[in-house]
């Protein structure tokens, strides 16, 4: 490249050539100021001008092509040595585990394909281990040397992600003698990156984090050093650590799903509409003592219009707070326990706490639309029992995709963050209507419906109130439900299961706290498209 001006005083250099692009002839510029590679075409004979800018810290790889031999030769080239790392915080050697049974068994094709071939452009060695057992990562990432990696990544589901995740909170707490099993233990955040590719059956915690399932825009996110941080809760029985999760603990409605698809799972990921739509027959209710202290931290609240995007600022200022308090205590982040608990009884067909949106596709806005990535709070979701007809409406609310149109007449394209949006008809705007179709009518709008913001979540089922729950001691009923009180009953089931990111959880009675920004993932969170968020908050 030449140099085409000399800089004004104070500037850097831009540095200007021309280049051809197949059969065009493009003029690139190399703009230090803005940090971007940017092209435009020459004029055509027929006018017009198409200009391109791709910042320098998303650029992949720089390929010298053999075009011209002659000119390589003439001393004006130089060859690079293998280039990566553009920026220091794109990872050099990664740790894959891949899923070969997640979704629809893709995960290794969708590996050896799409990801791989991108990983050795950036030149990124990998070592993978296609896993052979469940749980065969976790116990893997307990014990390899993790030193010489700049990130896991995980090919695979919800389940998968869930348990690279335990495996590297597990070594990081043990690497530090923190016992896990206590409640109370501040945990120690965890600093290598997880990647995830999807290749799962719902794949909520890759979609609610990069805004689309898709296999190469996450390789892309792994291979620039995105860094988004997250929140993971844990679910405690008394003394016991039963589980940690990042997208979905659910009770009733989800738990119920859960349930009944394990035995379906050679169906792929249609299990779950299956299992969905016999659960929603069965329509059963749950009876049970919830106690939740309010995340009096947070700023904002489950019913909020606008949502968690790239570079959020609430997420930002829990940042700052966590760093402030890592400060005052010596890098040892406390548990907050200060609030008053509120206690709750009823009967509830869904108890749901989202760490994080659960947006997928099958919930483009997810469950918990409001809930933020990383401020140290989960939103929790009670359905009260009602009618089959209100559960529902809420349901459709939350799952159906119409229920984003927003376009007049036709759809606009699906966008990076996944939404699809429709305008009202002339006909309807003429009459007034703005968005009967439109996402602010939003799932928690109904009188069977409440909404928290918490930091601490208990609940007791009202059939082991008064005992302790030892599922071993609990007979089954003919239905698959635990029921001690009433070894015979099968009409309504005494208790459900615990939906913990897509596992099941043996007791119903647990105590969850929220860790705020335990993990962090290799992504930036959903981008926000201005133009089209800007028309959505006008409608609402
Ligand atoms: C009649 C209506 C039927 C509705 C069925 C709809 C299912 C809607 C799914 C929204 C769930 C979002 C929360 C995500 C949870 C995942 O962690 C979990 C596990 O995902 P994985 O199988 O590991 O990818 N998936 C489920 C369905 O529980
Ligand atoms: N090789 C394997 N064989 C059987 N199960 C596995 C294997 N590897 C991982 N698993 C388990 O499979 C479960 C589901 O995986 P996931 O990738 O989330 O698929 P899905 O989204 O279809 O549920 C996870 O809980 C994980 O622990
Ligand atoms: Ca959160």
């Amino acid at each position: 490249m030449g140099e085409r001006s000399p800089p004004p005083a104070g500037r850097r250099t831009r540095l200007v050539s021309s280049l051809v692009l197949g059969q065009r002839a493009c003029e690139v510029a190399l703009d230090p100021e803005r940090g971007a590679l940017e092209w435009t075409e020459q004029p055509q004979p027929r006018g017009g001008r198409e200009s391109c800018a791709v910042p320098i810290s998303e650029i992949i790889a720089v390929e010298e092509t053999e075009i011209d031999k002659k000119q390589c030769n003439s001393g004006k080239w130089q060859k690079m040595a293998k280039p990566h790392a553009f920026t220091a915080s794109r990872p050099k050697h990664l740790l894959v585990y891949i899923n070969p049974y997640g979704g629809k068994k893709q995960g290794e094709k969708i590996y050896e394909q799409k990801v791989a071939p991108l990983f050795s452009l950036a030149s990124i060695s990998t070592d993978v281990i296609v896993t052979e057992r469940a749980n065969h990562a976790r116990d893997n990432l307990l014990e390899v040397n993790l030193e010489k990696y700049d990130g896991v990544v995980c090919v695979g589901g919800d389940g998968m992600f869930n348990e690279v995740m335990h495996g590297l909170i597990g070594r990081t707490q043990k690497d530090s003698g923190i016992d896990q099993n206590n409640p109370k233990a501040p945990l120690v955040q965890c600093n290598i990156r997880i990647g995830i590719i999807p290749a799962g059956s719902t794949d909520c915690v890759c979609y609610s984090t990069v805004g689309i399932n898709d296999p190469v825009t996450s390789a892309l996110h792994i291979i620039v050093g995105d860094t988004q941080p997250l929140d993971v809760s844990s679910v405690h029985h008394h003394d016991t650590l039963l589980k940690y999760f990042v997208s979905l603990l659910g009770y009733g409605f989800y738990g119920d799903i859960l349930k009944d698809s394990e035995g379906k799972r050679w169906m792929g990921p249609v299990r779950y509409d299956l299992s969905g739509f016999k659960t929603f027959l069965s329509h059963h209710y749950y009876e049970g003592t919830i106690s939740l202290l309010p995340a009096s931290h947070a700023v904002g609240s489950p019913r909020d219009k606008k949502h968690c995007r790239s570079g959020c600022h609430i997420c930002k200022q829990s940042k700052q707070r966590l760093e402030i308090e890592q400060k005052k205590n010596g890098g040892e982040i406390k548990g907050d326990d200060e609030g008053e608990w509120k206690v709750i009884r009823g009967k509830f067909l869904a108890i749901n706490i989202a760490n994080i949106s659960c947006a997928c596709p099958r919930s483009p806005k997810g469950l918990a639309p409001a809930a933020h990535l990383a401020d140290g709070s989960s939103d929790l979701i009670l359905v009260r029992k009602c009618s089959r007809f209100n559960f529902l409406r809420y349901l459709i609310r939350h799952t159906n995709r119409d229920d984003q149109k927003l376009a007049r007449g036709e759809s606009w394209p699906d966008f990076h963050c996944g939404m699809k949006l429709t305008f009202p008809s002339k006909n309807q705007a003429a009459k007034g209507v703005t968005g009967h179709t439109w996402p602010c009518t939003a799932a928690f709008d109904f009188s069977f419906v409440e909404v928290y913001r918490i930091k601490k979540f208990q609940f007791t089922s009202k059939h082991l109130e008064d005992g302790d729950c030892d599922a071993k001691k609990m007979q089954k009923n003919r239905f698959g439900h635990f029921c001690r009180d009433h070894p015979a009953c099968c009409c309504i089931p005494p208790s459900s299961t615990w939906n913990c990111d897509g596992e099941t959880l043996d007791c119903s009675t647990i105590e969850v706290t929220v860790h705020c920004q335990l993990m962090k993932l290799f992504a930036r969170g959903i981008e926000r498209n201005s133009t089209l968020e800007a028309v959505q908050r006008q409608l609402c």
